[in-house]
């Protein structure tokens, strides 16, 4: 559980951020310059803020009223910047116990354990000089987790790696928000990322969190489109993996009903995915259409329409109980006539689907309460 409510300045930026999640991984999103890296200095410690309070899993760390604000050392908070900041001189495996020399309580955690949740095996006598920048940021978390956090804050980990690094590392980012049993804050400006791994997602902007609540949620709202951004706009679908056709190399996901047909999948039958749908990528027909090479036709109830001035409609359909998004002309919307509650067919193309998500455990983290901004 993480409880945020402060206030506070740092140059020019008058910060104003309350948020909270019931734990996993929330994300906190925004562009560059909206605050990000201020907000979570504040939450471990390293600037205080002007008013308000900070809680962690039922922990104050700070409390402007009660005048409590804990020492960053008293706060435990495992901490991963953009570049690793490893100690070049020392292996792999002495950086891992590097907490513990310094003094730090013993971790609650096995070593053994996190080498093996981060797949550090063949590191551990490594210096940090010889690593790619992908392997560094998994020794600099394995550092992080061994020195029992009670919040894992990750500061734009991925931003310093080339997209192959990324997708090396992305998938034992997977595994560790599913499996790390701390809350983390990961903070990106990466929809792509805060879709994959979060459970709740706050949208910082100007120094404001004009919205939080759950990670489907928040992708599914039309009028957060400036700050999550129009182009990659999408909408997440939670399923479970059903069969894999090794001979067409298709993978079924079942997401309530209705079942997707996905290209190379790596996964298999019982395994949780969530897959993140372009609203570009989704098209929408009057009637079920035939002889088409797109495999993946679902009956849809159009439940909004947004109003916009520009040539384009953004569009939610509910399908099978979950919510796409669409993108399309406001011209096809008239020639169609689409309206709230109309029976459509959605229609995606199955090479557009992100394949490589997977669902963290938690599907559902944040209260859901909002502020205005
Ligand atoms: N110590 C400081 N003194 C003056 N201005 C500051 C200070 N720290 C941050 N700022 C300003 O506050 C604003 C927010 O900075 P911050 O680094 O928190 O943003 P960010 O969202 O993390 O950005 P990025 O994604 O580029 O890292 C910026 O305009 C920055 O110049």
């Amino acid at each position: 559980m993480l409880d945020v409510d402060i206030t506070g300045r740092v140059g020019q930026l008058d910060l104003e951020a309350r948020f909270n999640s019931r734990g996993g991984v929330t994300s906190l999103f925004g562009q560059s310059g909206a605050g990000k890296t201020t907000l979570t200095n504040m939450i471990a410690g390293l600037i205080k803020p002007l008013s308000g309070h900070i809680t962690v899993n039922g922990t104050t760390l700070f409390d402007a009223n009660k005048s409590i604000n804990l020492s960053v050392q008293a706060r435990r908070i495992g901490h991963v910047f953009q570049d690793a900041r490893l100690f070049p001189h020392l292996s792999v495996a002495s950086n891992l116990t590097y907490a513990r020399w310094a003094g730090r309580r013993p971790g609650t955690r096995d070593m053994a354990e996190v080498v093996d949740l981060l797949g550090l095996a063949g590191l551990l006598e490594r210096k940090p000089g010889t690593l790619s920048g992908g392997e560094r940021q998994r020794v600099a978390i394995g550092r992080a987790l061994l020195s029992d956090p009670r919040l894992l804050i990750m500061d734009e980990p991925l931003a310093n790696l080339d997209q192959a690094r990324r997708n090396d590392i992305l998938p034992y980012l997977d595994r560790l928000c599913v499996e790390a049993g701390i809350p983390i804050l990961y903070v990106s400006h990466s929809i792509e990322e805060v879709a994959r791994l979060s459970n709740t997602l706050v949208i910082l902007s100007d120094g404001r969190t004009p919205a939080f609540g759950p990670v489907a949620d928040m992708l599914a709202r039309t009028d957060l489109g400036r700050a999550t951004g129009r182009h990659e706009a999408s909408a997440l679908l939670e399923g479970t993996v059903t069969r894999c056709d090794p001979d067409w190399g298709l993978t079924d996901v079942d997401i309530g009903g209705a079942t997707l047909q996905i290209p190379d999948m790596a996964a298999v039958p019982g395994d949780a995915v969530r897959l993140r749908i372009r609203a570009r990528d989704v098209a929408l027909a009057v009637k079920p259409p035939e002889g088409l090479s797109i495999r993946n036709a679902f009956a849809a109830t159009i439940r909004s329409i947004s109003s916009e001035s520009g040539p384009y409609a953004e569009i939610l359909c509910s399908v099978s109980g979950q919510v796409l998004r669409a993108r399309i002309t406001r011209a096809s919307v008239a020639d169609l006539d689409l309206h709230t509650g109309k029976d459509v067919t959605v229609l995606i193309k199955s090479v557009a689907i992100d394949r490589r998500q997977r669902a963290p455990a938690l599907s559902d983290t944040a209260t859901g309460e909002e502020f205005a901004g």
